[in-house]
């Protein structure tokens, strides 16, 4: 099987935990594509009353076509899972996510959510976090300045570039600066670092936040559970 179809595997095992009345998060990526794809199946094979709730536009566009009834983030009281993808998760079930710009709100729904679970094909697992260049996102204003201190602290910072040599920029109209650093042995205190740093809005080391992982492999979905 190809990685998409560990994608799809992982995606479509994970609606299976989708209940009646729920308010699901759903995140961003091509994993998560094929796990909205499967709740809006069984929203509407079994008539689930569920409100969804998009880290993106991307994401509320295709749950709205699909008919899953959305809400934003500021409109719950809270909610019950948030279903996303990784970029990176290690055996302390600590992630990286960002590889789509997302990382923003995908963080700000999945800390508002009581579970998190999230959907990888099995190339994902891996030794160490950091081997995928760890996101940032970054205010415009005075970028240069935080590009400038990432590169001194030796972080090796890219600004994320669209195939045109244009900065891309998130949902909220922030560039996107990439840490290539090959290897994180201290996750949370390169975290508790880059949230000190003024013009850094967020970045996308997830820790201690997934309570499951669904993993698409060739023998087939495994459900992995980081007992928290
Ligand atoms: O910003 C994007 C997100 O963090 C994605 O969930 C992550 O990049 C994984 O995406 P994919 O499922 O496409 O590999």
């Amino acid at each position: 099987m190809d990685q998409n179809e560990l994608k799809k595997m992982a995606g479509r095992k994970a609606a299976e935990f989708v209940h009646d009345d729920m308010i699901l998060g759903l995140g961003t990526g091509s994993t998560v594509r094929y796990m909205v794809e499967a709740v809006a199946e069984r929203v509407k094979n079994e008539s689930l009353h569920i409100t969804g709730v998009a880290t993106s536009r991307r994401t509320r566009d295709q749950a709205e076509k699909l008919g899953i009834h959305m809400k934003s983030v500021d409109e719950v009281p809270y909610i019950d899972v948030t279903i996303d993808g990784a970029d990176e998760i290690d055996k302390n079930f600590q992630g990286i996510k960002g590889g789509g710009a997302a990382h923003t709100m995908e963080k700000i729904v999945a800390t508002a959510s009581n579970q998190n679970i999230w959907i990888v094909d099995e190339s994902k697992i891996v030794d160490q976090l950091g081997r995928f260049p760890l996101p940032t996102e970054v205010i415009p204003y005075g970028s240069t300045k935080v590009f400038q201190r990432l590169a001194d602290e030796g972080l090796h910072p890219r600004f994320r570039l669209n195939e045109d040599g244009t900065r891309v920029t998130t949902h909220s109209k922030n560039y996107v600066i990439d840490l290539h650093m090959k290897q994180i042995q201290h996750p949370h205190l390169l975290q508790d670092w880059l949230i000190r740093q003024v013009g850094i809005v967020e970045q996308g080391l997830f820790l201690d936040l997934v309570n499951k992982v669904v993993v698409g492999t060739q023998d087939g979905p495994k459900v992995l559970d980081a007992h928290r």
